[in-house]
């Protein structure tokens, strides 16, 4: 591999600059890194927000020991025609883009680069995220260590099977935004009710806090934690109902599978 130690972030929107920020949190010089981005108007934002480098692709592929790819997965086959030309098989790949396979990225830069596909997920802005990392055909064990180096800035990492990479999209890519639709229900559940906006977004996102922590610190099986909570005859055993009435779980199940379903045909797009 190339040692310069540069990391280049191509595609610095909402989940580039997630990376960036967490790169240079966790120690990163802003010297060790570069980014390129599609507007000017972006580009200096960013420069201005963390002093580092906003570059062409071209530069940007010519130059960084990793080059980690942010954009959306149908900018991809642009992104990947730009800077084959300048890519060498020194260099790692890192790929963020939900549904694009190492194979569709091999297939389009010269033989032997070495590709790991990533799924993050937005609590990374907080150093809570979620990274499942996946080797391509040409990775060893320094390409996977690579890319849990840099993921590991934000949160925790994980190994898995490329094919599991559309369920996990659909997981924990897609996760928080799904957790956020019941934060968004449950405190207008609350105004409804007559409760001042803040004070049920208070008691909801302290609640959602609360229960995380637990489910974590305790380990307990999500089905006895709710038990514990779910007094006979009581409150929480009535909106249990209404939920199984209105078929929320397995709303859940279709939204996931729908989620799953769309990180596959986004390659063929
Ligand atoms: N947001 C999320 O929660 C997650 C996103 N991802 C994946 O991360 C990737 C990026 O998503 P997200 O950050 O949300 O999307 P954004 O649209 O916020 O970011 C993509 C950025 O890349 C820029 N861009 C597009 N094409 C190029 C190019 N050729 N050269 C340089 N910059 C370019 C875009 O510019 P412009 O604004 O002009 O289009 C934009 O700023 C996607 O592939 C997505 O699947 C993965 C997990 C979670
Ligand atoms: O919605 C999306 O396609 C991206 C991938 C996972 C989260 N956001």
């Amino acid at each position: 591999m190339s040692t310069n130690g540069q990391v280049a972030i191509l595609g610095a929107g909402v989940m580039g600059e997630t990376l960036l920020s967490g790169l240079l949190r966790a120690g990163r010089r802003p010297g060790e890194l570069l980014i390129t981005e599609r507007r000017e108007e972006r580009a200096t934002e960013l420069r201005e927000r963390y002093g580092v480098d906003v570059v062409t692709n071209v530069e940007a592929a010519a130059k960084a020991e990793t080059l980690v790819l942010v954009v959306k997965p149908q900018d991809m086959p642009e992104l990947l025609a730009e800077i084959a030309p300048v890519i060498q098989p020194t260099q790692t790949v890192v790929s963020l883009a939900a549904g694009i396979t190492t194979g569709f990225i091999e297939s389009r830069l010269p033989e032997g680069v070495a590709v790991v596909r990533v799924m993050p997920n937005t609590p990374a802005l907080v150093d809570e995220g979620m990274a499942a990392i996946s080797r391509g055909a040409h990775c060893d064990e320094s390409h996977l260590v690579l890319a849990e180096g840099l993921l590991a800035a934000t949160g925790r990492v994980i190994r898995v099977p490329e094919k599991q990479q559309d369920a996990v999209t659909a997981i924990s890519g897609s996760g928080p935004a799904y957790i956020f639709f019941v934060v968004e229900s449950m405190i207008e559940a609350g105004v409804h009710m007559g409760l001042p906006r803040t004070t049920a977004t208070e008691l909801v996102v302290q609640t959602l806090v609360g229960s995380a922590k637990l489910l974590r610190e305790t380990g307990e099986h999500p089905t006895v934690l709710r038990e514990r909570v779910t007094s006979p005859g009581g409150t929480t055993a009535a909106a249990v109902r209404e939920l199984e009435d209105h078929k929320v779980r397995a709303a859940f199940l279709s939204a996931i599978e729908a989620a799953r379903n769309r990180s596959r045909a986004l390659a063929a797009e």
